[in-house]
């Protein structure tokens, strides 16, 4: 479905209840899976991602489909490898079978796992024949995906000789690794880090209660929003200081786009978006360790009008679809022309002519984030239309609901000429 979007007529008004964090959910249900099913979770997030790893773990069919969940596809391959007498062909969409999965089936294999490719050698699907694995000491490239060290982190105490992994080159999306440690360390077995070594003895997992926090990357989109409109949003359930999320360094790079997060004195458990007049006239910066932001970010330097350069993207190619691509393409139809290549993403400040007249339709791609970064932009551009709006349930199935009850007018629509 196609959604038309018009801004409220007064600032936004909202406390929005975010999603709980994906990332962390997908772990705990692993890691809980591990421990024999009996911690006490009391609540994880409700979304695609999730949702297809609850189905899978409660599946005792032979093939088994994760859609378009990267960790749950990854998680589980070493989850099932692991899993003695567990034979299963882990599958996904059409765009997982495009996203490499080699270097974790090369890394499994070494430690004993017994995995074949069914389709394209090095993608989904695969053919798992689980079983006790023996581990050891083994080599793995970081520069692809962290999600290879995080699933191969959280099988490795049922290894019988425990696992040493030495990360190789240099690693991306870091803080997802220290959060797997850290949900580890609460499900008591802790890893020692030594430099890019990391040696993991073997071990059981102990059930504990676990709260999951709520999503920083989800914040993002109201970051963007506040940063354009300096209205009145509340954000419920995230952790200010020591989140176990990379992303929630967000209250950082949202300083320099007039945006200071404070701690509300009426509501707990809420952050304020508070306006400060403090604009950067250029934004720089690595988000090797922060992608899922890359986007918000670049959409938000673009409409506020901060020339930037953002690097340490190699990975957005490999996503849920090649994001540094799709930005280029959409921030065009709204006359930004960005500057991309293989790892990177910079405006200068040049832009397009644009027909004024043409209601303004973004693609997304299949991809949730691509939706939901260039949702705010309806703040300046009024009656936009977000394509495949639904996409957004990967990671935030209420979005729509929240961006309505910030006042936005959200109209279904039939499907535009052009579709993607
Ligand atoms: O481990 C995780 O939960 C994730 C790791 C990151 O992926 P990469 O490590 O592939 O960059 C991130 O982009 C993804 O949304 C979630
Ligand atoms: C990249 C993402 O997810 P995944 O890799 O888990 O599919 C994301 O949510 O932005």
């Amino acid at each position: 479905m196609d959604y038309r979007i018009f801004p409220p007529e007064e600032l936004p008004e909202a406390i929005i209840d975010l999603p709980l964090s994906k990332s962390i959910s997908n772990r705990v249900l692993i890691i809980n899976a591990l421990a024999g099913g009996d911690g006490v979770v009391t609540r994880v997030a409700k979304c695609d991602d999730t949702d297809v790893m609850l189905a899978a773990l409660g599946s005792s069919d032979d093939t088994v489909s994760i859609g378009a969940a990267g960790t749950a596809m990854r998680f589980l391959t070493a989850y099932f490898a692991a899993t003695p007498g567990r034979m299963v062909t882990l599958d996904g969409s059409e765009r997982m079978r495009r996203r490499p999965i080699a270097p974790l089936v090369d890394a499994l294999r070494m430690c004993g796992a017994h995995i074949e490719y069914t389709g394209e050698e090095g993608y989904p699907p695969l053919k798992i024949e689980g079983t006790t694995l023996a581990g050891g000491e083994i080599e793995l490239d970081g520069g692809v995906s962290s999600q290879f060290v995080s699933a191969l982190l959280m099988v490795a105490p049922t290894m019988s000789g425990g696992l040493k992994l030495h990360i190789k080159g240099d690693v991306v999306s870091q803080p997802y690794i220290s959060m797997t440690l850290g949900i580890m360390a609460e499900w008591g077995v802790e890893a020692q880090c030594e430099g890019n070594v990391i040696t993991v003895p073997h071990a059981s997992y102990t059930p504990v209660a676990y709260a999951v926090e709520a999503d920083w990357s989800a914040a993002s989109y109201w970051y963007e929003l506040q940063s354009f409109s300096f209205g009145t949003i509340g954000l419920r359930g995230l952790k200010k200081t020591g989140s176990m999320q990379g992303d929630s360094a967000l209250q950082d790079i949202y300083r320099s786009f007039g945006i200071v997060t404070e701690e509300s004195d009426e509501f707990a458990g809420v952050l304020d978006l508070m306006a400060d007049p403090d604009l950067t006239p250029r934004f720089e910066a690595d988000f090797s360790a922060v992608p899922d932001i890359a986007q918000t970010v670049a959409v938000s330097c673009c409409l506020l009008g901060i020339p930037f350069h953002i690097t340490g993207l190699k990975t957005l190619k490999i996503k849920e679809t090649d994001r540094l691509e799709a930005l280029r393409r959409e921030l065009m139809k709204i006359s930004f022309v960005v500057d991309i290549d293989d790892s990177s993403i910079a405006w200068e400040g040049a832009r397009c002519p644009v027909d004024d007249n043409s209601p303004v339709a973004i693609d997304t791609y299949d991809d949730h984030r691509m939706a939901m970064s260039f949702a705010p932009v309806a703040w300046y551009v009024l009656g936009l239309i977000i394509r495949n709006a639904e996409v957004v349930t990967k990671s935030y199935p209420d979005f729509w609901n929240h961006m309505r009850s910030a006042g936005f007018v959200i109209e279904e629509i039939s499907k535009v000429e052009g579709e993607e």
